[in-house]
């Protein structure tokens, strides 16, 4: 038994006038994540990976499909969404932003603590010690504010709030992109830390491949999820969509790895035009639009996924 799996799930916008926009930052999205699995979902701006995200906490309700946690329905059992709100835990991307920067780094961790754990006095003040500690960080820095502390530190002490209340599961959303490059791998290397340690099942949402790239490093057998316009396009090891990546759009997100370390060829070598605007069809292979293989068929319908052992594209190239 998968410990989550998303069925066939939708996450549909409306906009503008009489709702006549309309965007699905998900669609039709199938995922089964185990226990203790590492997995990096990876995905351009706008992909949907913090639409992605935010259902996997339970924060953000579908509008198809199902999201089972432990087999349970998350919307239709209020235990179930119960416990994934405590034990899948939101790592965010602004540092910053995720803490009240009026109440200390003691009063942010204790919060949790004491909501989840009920502890209070010297025994909350302990666990708040030995969480800051686990995190890397110096006890001394716990009466201080959020603004007295570097971006680094401060994703640590988000890092202790998500694992304050012992969860199975770390989603953390481009938990490095908005810290300067010299604290991202301390950050991944505590995320690895923790999840060995902890037993837990750990998310890495990227857009930066080397991140991904990073993390299969530090860790063994990472599952890869790349995801453009909603859809997961492609499902496999990590090491095998980087050595031999079947989608176009991986083909693209891979080949552009290598233009900014190598200055290798250009995209337009590759036949790929990037458009004026990132124009996302909501008929179809969201990527038809760029593809350089498109056929009529890929603006009409999605494919279906061809599975071959642990991977899994959908592409009308592959069958
Ligand atoms: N509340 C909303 N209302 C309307 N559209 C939304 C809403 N939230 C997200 N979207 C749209 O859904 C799509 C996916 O958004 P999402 O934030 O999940 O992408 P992302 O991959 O996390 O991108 P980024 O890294 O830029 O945040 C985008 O087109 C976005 O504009």
């Amino acid at each position: 038994m998968a410990l989550i799996k998303l069925d066939d799930l939708t996450v549909r916008y409306t906009q503008g006038r009489f709702n006549k926009k309309v965007i699905y930052a998900l669609k039709g999205v199938d995922l089964e994540i185990n226990s203790g699995e590492t997995v990096s979902v990876i995905g351009e701006s706008g992909a949907g990976k913090t639409t992605l995200a935010r259902v996997l906490v339970a924060l953000e309700k579908p509008t198809g499909g199902t999201y089972l946690y432990k087999d349970k329905d998350v919307w239709k059992d209020k235990g179930a969404r119960k416990e994934v709100r405590r034990e899948v835990q939101y790592i965010y991307q602004d540092p910053i932003s995720a803490l009240n920067p009026s109440k200390t780094i003691r009063e942010s961790i204790s919060y949790p603590v004491k909501k989840h754990l009920k502890l209070k006095g010297d025994e909350l003040y302990g666990k708040v010690v030995e969480l800051v500690k686990a995190v890397g960080l110096d006890p001394s820095l716990v009466d201080r504010y959020p603004n007295q502390l570097s971006g680094g530190q401060l994703q640590r002490v988000n890092i202790a709030r998500a694992i304050s209340v012992n969860p199975k599961v770390l989603i953390a959303d481009e938990p490095v992109t908005m810290l300067d490059a010299s604290y991202r791998v301390g950050i991944i290397d505590l995320l690895v830390k923790l999840k060995k340690e902890m037993d837990m099942t750990l998310v890495l949402i990227t857009h930066d491949l080397a991140i991904a790239k990073y993390l299969n490093y530090k860790s063994e057998g990472v599952k890869g999820v790349v995801i453009y316009g909603g859809r997961v396009v492609e499902e496999g090891k990590i090491d095998d969509i980087i050595q031999n990546p079947l989608h176009p759009y991986s083909k693209f997100l891979v080949g552009s790895y290598i233009d900014i370390n190598y200055e290798a060829a250009e995209a337009e070598d590759r036949g790929v035009q990037e458009p004026k605007e990132a124009v996302i069809p909501n008929q179809g292979c969201p990527f038809s639009v760029k593809c350089p293989y498109a056929v009529d068929k890929c603006k009409k319908g999605f494919p279906n996924y061809t599975v071959n052992r642990d991977r899994k594209v959908a592409c009308y190239l592959y069958g």
